[in-house]
């Protein structure tokens, strides 16, 4: 993507993204959130949203969650609408930027291939136990549901492999600034930044 660089932040659901991309938000980088271009699509008037209530006979997120984290092809004929449009806006966002240094918070990174828009990539890691803690407390879901919900997406440990680099939050939230820092270092002495 010419002159800038991109850096893809993936992990599991609830693995911390958003606690690394707050972090990096708050020290004035930027930062796309793939999350929050779904909830847009969401939205009266965005492109997708006659399409998703067509289609769903609802625009109401949790009820579509509730149907399609139990069923692959309704899931994947949401990801149908929604991951091109996702893409759009980042590559917009990408080409408008005035930044030098990119980060896409995408947690289907790898998944959807999304990773082509990227230079490099970071992916948040924990151990499933902490990861199903987490959820459950964050989303109030059951053990069985915070487990389903891992379950849909590519194995951590495969995304570990795949990724730049790596940063464990599996611990306190103090011990993540460090690693955040370490990466940065290395973005900037390949004088990428
Ligand atoms: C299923 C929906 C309605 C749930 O909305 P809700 O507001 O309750 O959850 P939210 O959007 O904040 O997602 C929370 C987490 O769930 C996980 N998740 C979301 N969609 C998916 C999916 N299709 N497959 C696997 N995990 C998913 C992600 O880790 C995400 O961070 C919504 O996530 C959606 O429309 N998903 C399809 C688009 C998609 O694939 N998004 C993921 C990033 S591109
Ligand atoms: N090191 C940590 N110690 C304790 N709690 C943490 C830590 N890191 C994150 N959390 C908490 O765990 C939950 C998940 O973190 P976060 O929302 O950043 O994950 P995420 O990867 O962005 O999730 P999603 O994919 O669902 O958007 C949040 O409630 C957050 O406050």
């Amino acid at each position: 993507m010419g002159s800038k660089t991109v850096i893809g932040i993936t992990g599991g659901i609830a693995s911390g993204k958003s606690t690394v991309t707050n972090y990096l938000i708050t020290h004035g980088y930027d930062v796309v959130d793939a999350d929050q271009i779904v909830h847009q699509a969401y939205e009266e008037g965005s492109g997708c949203y006659k399409l998703i209530q067509d289609t769903f006979h609802t625009i109401n997120r949790h009820e579509i969650g509730q149907l399609v984290f139990h069923d692959a092809s309704k899931r994947q004929l949401l990801e149908s609408i929604l991951h091109p449009y996702v893409y759009q806006v980042m590559e917009d966002h990408i080409k408008h930027s005035r930044h030098h240094l990119v980060f896409l918070d995408v947690p289907l990174l790898f998944e959807t291939h999304f990773d082509q828009l990227c230079d490099k990539t970071i992916c948040v890691y924990l151990d499933e136990d902490r990861q199903i803690e987490r959820l459950m407390k964050r989303d109030h879901l059951s053990r069985d549901e915070a487990k389903n919900r891992i379950d849909l997406q590519m194995p951590l440990v495969q995304k570990k492999a795949l990724a730049t680099y790596t940063i464990d939050n599996s611990g306190y939230l103090e011990d993540l600034e460090g690693q955040i820092l370490k990466i940065l270092e290395d973005v900037n002495k390949d004088g990428t930044l």
